[in-house]
């Protein structure tokens, strides 16, 4: 009965309820607050630019997982990093076609003409259905969202600043990209359960000035010639060093100067082409006392079976979530050619090919991080990889100035 009010309106209780009232002023601020909210919420635009590029994008997630979708029976899921460079775009693009999963990420820098870039995605991955996101790979959160969305079995890392001579005038680009790019990417991948294996670009350069032909993955590394070659270098000390604590399969594959259709146009025998054919004179590097200057020139296609055969033969890696389970694979194989070209007999190819007559001069090699000579010894690629490049350097350079003749044939009046 105490409960009953005794007035109509009043209850008596012995409860003590607070009686709270917004100060006038703190009622009208939160309700205009509010009205602010709503407003901006609902009739603002939407924002063009996202704070992170991907990370907002509704469409991202779907489409990820839409291309690392696997056909093949070995389920491989790839993730492809420097997806629209050359070697990224077609063995990306070799990938997605016998039916592996494939994810791409590459962040289109603009040390090349980035439409090539574009265009590679264009033709090599859009029509084979590889997803590309837009993205560096020190960008952590990117990197932990495409890890979360999909369980890769393997990743080709490809993404690199490339290019001997580049790093006398951006040696920081090649830090950033070559090492910090690299650790970034094995930190994230080291932590991951299952950790997938890694399979990446090393290069011909890390031989710098050793003289012991042809190149063994036994001869010495300690001599590079240019600081590309160093950031290489260091790169296969550091996949050494997450193999060796954390159980990661690592396989770094040492590529001999490749070309082909779709190549990088800062390599001698692309700008060579668009020179000879402008009529515009090119420099003939030769060593001192007019020593010949040759390159295992390596065509595309062969360097793109080497990295599926890679991948094929990769082993798991044995730890997880950051912690080794026992010990990992862990290999360095040359990717060549096996038979070394002079840059004249280059040239004399290039001439035949675009019936025109270079104007040349002959130069000595300035000191720019080049080297006199490669040549790879591939008796290792051959027994672990079954690699057996078919392609000579007259054979590639045809395929090559056909695709260059078609893709810069109606481009006549640019500046590429
Ligand atoms: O195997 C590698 O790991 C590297 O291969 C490639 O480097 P290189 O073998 O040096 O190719 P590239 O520059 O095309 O010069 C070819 C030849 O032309 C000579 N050369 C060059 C320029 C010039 O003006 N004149 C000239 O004679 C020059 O002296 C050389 O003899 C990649 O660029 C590099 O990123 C890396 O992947």
């Amino acid at each position: 009965m105490n409960d009953i009010p005794s007035t109509p309106g009043k209850f008596k209780s012995t409860l003590y309820t607070p009686r709270f009232r917004f100060p006038r002023v703190t009622l009208y601020t939160l309700l205009f607050l509010t009205f602010v909210f709503f407003i901006h919420f609902f009739l603002s635009p939407p924002s063009t630019t996202a704070p992170r590029r991907g990370l907002r994008d509704s469409g991202w997630d779907n489409q990820v997982k839409g291309s690392a979708k696997t056909r093949s029976r070995d389920n491989h899921v790839v993730l492809v990093t420097g997806a629209c460079g050359f070697v990224g775009a077609h063995a990306a693009a070799s990938l997605k076609k016998r039916g592996d999963g494939v994810v791409g990420i590459d962040n289109f820098n603009n040390y090349y003409d980035v439409r090539l870039k574009k265009m590679r995605k264009l033709h090599l991955l859009d029509k084979n259905g590889v997803f590309v996101i837009d993205a560096d790979i020190n960008d952590v959160p990117i990197l932990k969202k495409v890890f979360g969305l999909v369980r890769f079995t393997h990743v080709l890392h490809l993404a690199a600043q490339a290019g001997v001579r580049y790093a006398m005038v951006n040696p920081d680009s090649y830090i950033k990209s070559n090492i910090d790019g690299f650790v970034n990417l094995l930190e994230i991948v080291k932590s991951l359960n299952p950790q997938p294996a890694v399979v990446w670009a090393s290069s011909s350069s890390v031989y710098g000035l050793n003289t012991k032909v042809p190149f063994s993955e036994k001869d010495r590394t300690d001599q590079p010639a240019s600081l590309y070659a160093a950031t290489k270098k260091a790169g296969e000390e550091i996949a050494h060093t997450y193999n060796h604590i954390y159980g990661l399969s690592i396989t770094g594959l040492r590529f001999f100067t490749v070309y082909g259709p779709w190549g990088r146009p800062d390599m001698a025998y692309f700008f060579f082409t668009k020179d000879i054919l402008k009529r515009r004179t090119i420099s003939i590097f030769e060593g001192p006392e007019h020593a010949t200057v040759a390159r295992d020139f390596t065509y595309i296609d062969d360097i793109v079976k080497g990295c599926l055969s890679a991948i094929d033969t990769a082993k798991k890696s044995t730890g997880s979530g950051g912690k080794k389970k026992g010990e990992a694979q862990f290999r360095i194989i040359n990717l060549g050619n096996t038979s070394p070209v002079s840059v004249n007999k280059l040239v004399s190819i290039l001439e035949k090919l675009l019936k025109v007559k270079a104007k040349k001069k002959v130069v000595l090699m300035p000191r720019n991080g080049d080297v006199p000579f490669t040549h790879a010894n591939i008796s290792l690629a051959r027994k672990e990889l079954g690699y057996r490049p078919t392609t000579d350097l007259e054979t590639g350079l045809k395929k090559f100035v056909k695709w260059y003749l078609d893709y810069y044939g109606g481009k006549k009046k640019s500046s590429y």
